[in-house]
């Protein structure tokens, strides 16, 4: 297959990885896709909770509200990625406890930005080349959630990235270049995903230790530019 050695010859450092583990005709869609000018696009998916909006300042001010005489977490304290598991570790009942707050009405939608991010994903969607989708995975309880991620997107972003948002309980299985997230293990049925995972740095994993070959975005203040840009090369 002349076409697939070509791709082969041309891939670089983790591309050459992801080619080599994984389905070769997956990280062709994934990685030949065009501009109108014949140029690579690059595609970036951002995760919502944990990296936009607030998830962990919105759960503990809600919780404490609901629930003042019980035992909290502080941001300080937090470790591993689910909140519900570290409460439950607390004392049972108060997993939940947890749980019944990100199931209340409102609790998507009234969660407040994250510094930045914002600003970052609007400049993102206007630079060229570059297509940005927003990835975020809804809870089963879904009387609320799904519909507040949506409202959350225009009224923060506008009703333009309201096609850009992807709800998936799997992000495994959607094609990309870049997946910037803050949960750490993030594992679907695709077992060779073709994005990196760019690690964004939240209270719950700044503690933990990465493998050799991932990457940390530290907040939107840190250099998600040059991270964009080294995918381009
Ligand atoms: C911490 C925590 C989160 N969830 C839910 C809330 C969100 O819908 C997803 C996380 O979505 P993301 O796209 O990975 O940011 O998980 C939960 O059910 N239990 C928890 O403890
Ligand atoms: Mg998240």
């Amino acid at each position: 297959m002349p076409a697939l050695l070509t791709v082969q010859r041309i891939a670089l450092g983790r591309r050459t990885l992801s080619l080599l583990s994984n389905n070769p005709f997956k990280w062709i869609s994934a990685n030949m896709s065009s501009s109108s000018s014949g140029g690579k696009r690059l595609r970036v998916l951002v995760d919502m909770d944990g990296v936009l909006a607030d998830f962990e300042g919105g759960f503990l001010k809600k919780y404490r509200a609901k629930y003042p005489d019980e035992p909290y977490i502080t941001l300080e304290d937090r470790r591993g990625f689910w909140v519900s598991s570290q409460y439950g570790q607390l004392r049972s009942d108060l997993c939940e406890k947890a749980i019944s707050i990100w199931e209340s009405k409102d609790f998507f939608i009234e969660l407040d930005p994250l510094p930045g991010g914002l600003g970052a994903v609007k400049e993102m969607a206007k630079m060229e080349n570059t297509d940005v989708f927003l990835c975020t995975s809804p809870i089963k309880h879904y009387h609320h959630c799904p519909y507040e991620k949506y409202a959350w997107v225009e009224r923060h972003l506008g009703p333009d990235f309201l096609d850009h948002v992807i709800l998936t309980t799997d992000k495994t299985v959607v094609a990309a270049d870049l997946l910037i997230d803050d949960r750490p293990d993030i594992v679907g049925v695709e077992t060779g995903p073709v994005w990196e995972h760019v690690l964004f740095t939240a209270c719950h994993n700044k503690h933990q230790a990465l493998s050799p070959d991932q990457r940390r975005l530290l907040s939107w203040a840190d250099d998600w530019r040059a991270i964009l840009d080294s995918k381009r090369q």
